[in-house]
């Protein structure tokens, strides 16, 4: 970090929405070749306070804002266009301000995109289309274009906002992506960088801002702070930095599924027991985390068999809306693409499982709809606590909560989740957990796909790593550990865990 005047300065930035304050007075600075975190719980403020800087919002007149060079950014959803080629997105803001001439030849432009993903690192082929680029190599992407707009202003140094860019990548993904950011520093920028991931915060940031209720509540030095400090300032209480690991009894078998293949998956034979949360996991690619949407019915040419509470069903003819009738659930990983429908309400997305349940001879009984999304909206702890207003406008954290809620409601006998806390607050997270457990004493199997070791040792039963589309290990009781599940992984990702190939009782696990 160098000094000198920063390259971000605000001052007395609030704003409101429908009277209640999401920023109140908000002043922080970003240095000059600074990573600078900003952290705080689901709601805090630190989309809308990213929002003000795009431009998006408008703040409240007293405030000021202060840049110093070009500012770039990386949102969570990145931006790209998937029918687009590599070489296309990268020069894309080009378009609106070199003369077109710049960008005629095909040719030159992808030789252009070569040299410049190369110097930071990245190989990516220039002519394929961004659609079929895994999620790491995406993000990577949206960072190197979002590095080349500031680098336009050679005296003034840039600043890069990262939105919570790890958000939906696997763990390799998040180092492939601090190596990236770190060249972007190396080349004089600075990082505003926005995460729930305190690992994340702690090793890649060196000053943190935390943001409560609206507010700042500090910027401090990441080094001399550290994580229980951190957690404290983001909640305004201790928490037990050491979550105890819980699981449940599981009961009899109530789910079997045989032969499954689908996508990179290969052959899978899995039982779960009543009331057992099993997780899956694996490096990208290796399967894992196709299974909870193999199983919904959600992904074609899916062959095999599933056997919910002794009824079979041949996995090529499910559909969601026949999974959802057997009273299987899926919460996937992207859930204002795949979970909900943003533009319509809190409410709706809560009910869409329970309609029939909110019926008054045939016609539907908006009084027991709005009591029914109120309990549930309690009962999870969603803010606001308004049923109307549209799910898009929530943060991250509240919208996981309605899926959650909606899911719960419907007392599924098998919940399939992929990554059900990315992007959702440290204390969001506990409570999730806490709901999980509860689920599942009261009967209902988990299948739980996430690259989130942690997330794993502190609620699974049972751990299951793939690898090549293949269960290759098995982990149960004290051996499911954060360390040991790394391992595991990272053995079976190089072509044989020490424990896959052994021979399962009847092939099963
Ligand atoms: N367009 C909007 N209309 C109404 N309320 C909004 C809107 N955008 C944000 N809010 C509210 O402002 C508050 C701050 O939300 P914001 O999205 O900035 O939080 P966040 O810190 O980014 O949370 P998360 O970590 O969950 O993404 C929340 O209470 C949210 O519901």
């Amino acid at each position: 970090m160098t000094s000198g005047a920063p390259v971000l300065s605000l001052r007395h930035v609030s704003r409101r929405f429908n009277g209640v304050p999401a920023l109140d007075d908000v002043s922080l600075d970003v240095l000059p070749g600074e990573v600078h975190g900003l952290i705080g719980e689901n709601g805090s403020g630190k989309s809308t306070l990213i929002k003000v800087l795009a431009g998006y919002y408008t703040p409240e007149p007293a405030a000021e804002v202060r840049i110093n060079g070009e500012i770039s950014f990386v949102h969570q959803n990145l931006a790209l266009i998937g029918d687009l080629t590599v070489a296309e997105n990268l020069w894309m803001h080009a378009f609106t301000r070199a003369p077109l001439t710049a960008l005629t030849s095909g040719r030159r432009m992808r030789e252009r995109a070569r040299t410049t993903l190369l110097r930071y690192g990245v190989d990516l082929d220039p002519a394929a289309t961004v659609g079929s680029l895994n999620p790491t190599d995406r993000a990577r992407l949206a960072i190197v274009r979002a590095g080349e707009q500031i680098r336009r202003l050679d005296d003034a140094p840039g600043l890069l906002v990262l939105d919570e860019p790890t958000v939906f990548l696997p763990r390799e993904g998040v180092e492939a992506l601090f190596q990236l950011v770190s060249e972007v520093v190396g080349r004089g920028a600075s990082v505003l960088f926005v995460s729930h991931d305190l690992d994340e915060v702690c090793s890649l940031t060196d000053r943190v801002t935390v943001l409560r209720d609206g507010r700042k509540q500090a910027t401090v030095s990441t080094r001399d702070t550290g994580k229980p400090r951190l957690i404290e300032l983001i909640t305004g209480h201790t928490l037990d930095a050491a979550p105890r690991r819980e699981t449940t009894a599981a009961g009899d078998v109530a789910v079997r599924v045989e032969g499954l293949c689908s996508g990179r998956l290969r052959d899978v034979h899995v039982s779960l027991r009543r009331g057992e949360i099993v997780g899956f996991t694996g490096l990208i690619g290796s399967g894992a985390e196709e299974l909870p949407y193999a199983l919904f019915g959600a992904t074609g040419r899916t062959s095999g068999k599933i056997v919910l509470n002794g009824r079979g069903q041949a996995l090529e003819r499910l559909t969601p809306a026949e999974a959802v009738r057997r009273g299987i659930g899926l919460i996937p990983a992207d859930r204002a693409g795949q979970g909900s429908a943003g533009s319509l309400s809190v409410l709706d997305n809560l009910l869409l499982l329970a309609l029939d349940r909110c019926r008054k001879r045939g016609v539907l009984h908006p009084r027991t709809m709005r009591d029914k999304a109120r309990r549930l909206i309690d009962a999870f702890d969603v803010r606001p606590r308004d049923p109307l207003v549209p799910y898009q406008t929530l943060s991250g954290g509240n919208q996981q909560k309605v899926l959650l809620a909606k899911w719960f409601d419907a007392d599924p006998a098998l919940l399939l989740l992929d990554e059900p806390t990315q992007g959702v607050d440290i204390g969001a997270r506990e409570e999730i957990f806490r709901l999980l457990r509860r689920q599942a004493r009261a009967g209902t199997c988990v299948v739980l796909a996430t690259t989130d070791y942690e997330q794993l040792e502190l609620v699974a039963d049972r751990v299951l790593i793939v690898s090549g589309g293949r269960v290759v290990a098995e982990l149960t009781g004290d051996e499911i550990t954060k360390t040991r599940i790394a391992h595991e992984v990272y053995v079976s990702g190089e072509g044989g865990s020490p424990t896959a190939g052994q021979p399962r009782q009847g092939g099963q696990l």
